[in-house]
Order: structure tokens, then C-alpha cells, then sequence
């Protein structure tokens, strides 16, 4: 019998090792296919943070339509970046760094902090009290929401950043964040997309950078690992397929069976995987 270790690195399509070139290939091909196969869509649009994934999914989705407008002379292929910030963003310089890097075909900035506060102020008049842990759900929420009305306008489709090292964890809000049309970085583990932005020359200091959701008003820049409770360096290793301490293989396969249902549609009356 396969080893709970052996059926999550089958689940998420994780390979042990990779070449970079050649995933790199594999991704931007994926995004091309994708557009070429659905004419109607003519864009991309990604949420641009400052951090390592976005900065990552952001290339590779603006060399995949670069390369389709050369290809077919389409010039409406194009990629969309949005900056969504909520309020001020501790760090970002990195968001700008970021986008230098990416070249976007088209860059918009919408601040969440009005429409998040007013709608949490809705609830305060109710007497229904939200905690600055869900607020930070709903900061997520509220991106993904900024992310397809820009898809509604512009035949567009959205890139989402999950990949094997959060989505074993469930470590993102669902339908929030969580939600998207494409996952061009899935399969590939954290240090796997620190090598693919390496390959692609991005700022060191983009993949080397301490990973965060800064989400909490409380708390900025908590670092993942620490929400978390277990390193990306522990994730990584249990992905390649290697032995990890006790602990933190237990960690991580008790936070992969309670957010088995982030990695499934929502649940019917015909689905069974949740049944014990
Ligand atoms: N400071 C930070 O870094 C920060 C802040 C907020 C959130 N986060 C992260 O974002 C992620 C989102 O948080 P979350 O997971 O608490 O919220 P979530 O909204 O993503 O998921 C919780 C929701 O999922 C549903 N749910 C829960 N268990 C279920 C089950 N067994 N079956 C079906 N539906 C179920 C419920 O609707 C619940 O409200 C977490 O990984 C969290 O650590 C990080
Ligand atoms: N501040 C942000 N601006 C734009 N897009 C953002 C911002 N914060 C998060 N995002 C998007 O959400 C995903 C997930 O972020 P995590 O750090 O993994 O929680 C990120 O890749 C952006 O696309
Ligand atoms: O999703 P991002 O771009 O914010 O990357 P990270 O998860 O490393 O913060
Ligand atoms: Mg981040």
C-alpha cells in the first residue's frame, strides 16, 4: 500500500526534481494552448503582490501572450497586472520591483481598503463582530473579486498562483485567493519556484524574500511559515519524497486532511471523498 506521503505527491503532480528550461516551456505553452483553444478569451489577469508566486505566475503569463501576439499576429492578446493593495503596502517596493520585472502589457492599481472597511463597517452596525483574522479572508476575497470584474471587461481569464507547497496545506482563502480560471504554477513546490524565477533572471531579492499573505491588520507581514507552524523547507522535502523530522510530517498531513475540501468543487450529495 502507497504511503499518505506517496498519494499526495501523486495528487499534486510534484516531481522530485525539475529542469528549469523545460518547466518554464512546459507552463508558458499551457497558458498559449489554453487561449488558442478558447477564442473568445484574449487576456490574462493576475494580482501582483511583490511576492515570489505572483511574480512568477505574472512572467510567465506575459511571456505566454507576447509570444502568441508574435505567433499569430493577434494583437489583443495581452496581459493584465493589478496592484491591489489595501491601504498602504508595507512592502511596495517589492510590488514595483516586481512589475518592472514582469513588463505587464497593461498595469491598473485598485485600493481593497475602501470597499473591505465599509463592508466590515456594515457588519460593526449590525453588532455582528468581525475578527482580523477573517478580515484578512475577506481582503483575499475582495481581490479575487477586483480580479474577475477585470476579466468580465476584457475577454480575460484569471491566473491563480496556487501551487504543491499551499496547496498541501490549504494554505490560502478559499474563493478567495483560492479562486481562479488557470494554475500555471501547479505541481511545482516552493524552491522549485524560486529556480524557475532564478532561470528567468527576476531580483534575487523577489525569490528570496520571506513568503507572507499579509493579510491581518494586526500582524503585518506574518511570515506564512509561522502561521503555518511548519518551514517551506520541511513542505519542500516531504514533496521531493523525503524523509522529514516526526513533527512536522505530522503537521503537514493533518493540515493536508483538514483542507481537503479547499481542493474539491463544492461538495454534493454524490461526492464521497469527505466520508471517514
Ligand atoms: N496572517 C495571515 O497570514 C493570514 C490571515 C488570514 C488567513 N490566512 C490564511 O489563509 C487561509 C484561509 O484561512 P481559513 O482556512 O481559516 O479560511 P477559509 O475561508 O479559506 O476556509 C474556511 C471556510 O471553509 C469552509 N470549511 C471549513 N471546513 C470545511 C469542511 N470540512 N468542509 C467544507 N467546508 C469547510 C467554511 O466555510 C469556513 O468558513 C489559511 O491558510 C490562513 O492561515 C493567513
Ligand atoms: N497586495 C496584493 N496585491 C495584489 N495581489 C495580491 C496582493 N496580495 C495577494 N495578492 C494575490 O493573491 C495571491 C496569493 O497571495 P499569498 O501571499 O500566497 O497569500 C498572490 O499571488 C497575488 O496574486
Ligand atoms: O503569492 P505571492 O506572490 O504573494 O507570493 P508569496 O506566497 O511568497 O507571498
Ligand atoms: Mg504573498
Amino acid at each position: 500500500m502507497k504511503s499518505l506521503q506517496e498519494e499526495i505527491i501523486k495528487k499534486l503532480g510534484v516531481k522530485a526534481s525539475i529542469n528549469p528550461e523545460e518547466e518554464i516551456r512546459r507552463r508558458i505553452d499551457f497558458l498559449k494552448k489554453y487561449l488558442l483553444t478558447h477564442p473568445f478569451l484574449e487576456t490574462y489577469v493576475l494580482g501582483i503582490s511583490g511576492g515570489q508566486d505572483s511574480t512568477l505566475a505574472g512572467r510567465l503569463a506575459q511571456m505566454a501572450v507576447t509570444e502568441l501576439r508574435e505567433e499569430t499576429g493577434r494583437k489583443d492578446y495581452r496581459f493584465i497586472a493589478i496592484r491591489l493593495p489595501y491601504g498602504e503596502q508595507a512592502d511596495e517596493t517589492d510590488s514595483q520591483k516586481a512589475l518592472d520585472f514582469i513588463q505587464p502589457d497593461e498595469r491598473l492599481a485598485i485600493n481593497i481598503k475602501t470597499s473591505v472597511d465599509s463592508l466590515v463597517a456594515e457588519f460593526t452596525n449590525e453588532g455582528f463582530s468581525i475578527g482580523d483574522f477573517n478580515k484578512g479572508n475577506i481582503k483575499a476575497r475582495q481581490r479575487m473579486i477586483v480580479q474577475y470584474a477585470v476579466a468580465g471587461e476584457r475577454k480575460g481569464a484569471v491566473i491563480g498562483t496556487d501551487h504543491a507547497a499551499e496547496s498541501i496545506t490549504g494554505f490560502y482563502t478559499k474563493f478567495g485567493d483560492g479562486a481562479a480560471d488557470l494554475l500555471p504554477l501547479s505541481g511545482l513546490n516552493k524552491r522549485q519556484g524560486r529556480q524557475l524565477l532564478e532561470h528567468l533572471s527576476a531580483p534575487s531579492d523577489l525569490y528570496e524574500k520571506i513568503p507572507t499573505a499579509d493579510l491581518e491588520d494586526n500582524k503585518p507581514l506574518v511570515a506564512d511559515e509561522e502561521a503555518l507552524g511548519v518551514t517551506y523547507e520541511a513542505i519542500d522535502d516531504y514533496l521531493e519524497g523525503k524523509e522529514i523530522s516526526k513533527e512536522a510530517k505530522v503537521k503537514i498531513e493533518q493540515l493536508y486532511q483538514q483542507s481537503e475540501h479547499k481542493r474539491h468543487l463544492p461538495i454534493t450529495l454524490w461526492d464521497s471523498f469527505w466520508k471517514k
